[in-house]
């Protein structure tokens, strides 16, 4: 676990309120250094710590009691349309609405269903990249569940790509990470897409 230094993100604030031409010092931005350190502890806070230190955090599992997997070794359980924020590591840009769909195969334990959206929200809480949350979520996943059996689908607008540069608004990124039984079964891995169209 690392801490996040935010008396230095305070300091180079400022100065960057300097840089733009504005004064530090009016009212207006007086607290703004401090608010943004603040809020930078808040939307990085998945930066303090490793995918081992995240899938222990929310190493929440039951045995499986329902029978779910019991010679059915194919049956999934699936949670879609999980909202998450993240910032685009090339521009520090807001990654924003997007949605995460977190498949996996049971392997005698089953994951509390919260525990996969905490899990996708933590690893957000990053500099990333699209492709990055969904390797991630997946490598988290797979140790949280004690299986290799993990699919992960993101969709999300990159503010970088809408409010900038090329302005596309509305141009949406999808990926996919299959991990397991889903990267070598097609029909598995179709059944998962077609479960979270
Ligand atoms: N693969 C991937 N690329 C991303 C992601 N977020 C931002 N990018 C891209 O990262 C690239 C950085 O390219 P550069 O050419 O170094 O940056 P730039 O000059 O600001 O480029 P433009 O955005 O084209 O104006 C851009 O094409 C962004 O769209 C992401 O999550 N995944
Ligand atoms: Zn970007």
């Amino acid at each position: 676990m690392k801490s996040i230094d935010t008396e230095k993100i305070e300091k180079n604030i400022r100065q960057i309120l300097i840089a733009l031409g504005d004064n530090p010092d009016r009212e207006g931005l007086a607290e703004t250094p401090k608010r943004v350190a603040n809020m930078y502890k808040e939307v990085f806070e998945g930066m303090r710590y490793s995918n081992e230190e995240v899938a222990e955090m929310f190493d929440k599992t039951f045995e499986e009691e329902t029978g779910y997997t019991v010679n059915k070794s194919k049956n999934m359980v699936v949670v879609q349309d999980i909202p998450i924020f993240s910032f685009c590591e090339h521009h520090l840009a807001l990654m924003y609405n997007m949605k995460v769909a977190v498949g996996y195969i049971p392997n005698k334990k089953i994951i509390g269903l919260s525990k996969i959206a905490r899990i996708a929200e933590m690893v957000a809480k990053r500099l990333q990249l699209q492709e990055r949350i969904g390797r991630d979520i997946a490598e988290v996943m797979a140790m949280v569940a004690n299986t290799d059996d993990v699919a992960v689908v993101i969709e999300g607008e990159h503010s970088c790509m809408t409010s900038r540069g090329i302005k596309k608004g509305g141009a949406l990124t999808k990926t996919s990470t299959f991990k397991g039984k889903f990267e070598e079964d097609n029909e598995l891995r179709n059944e998962f897409l077609l479960l979270v169209k």
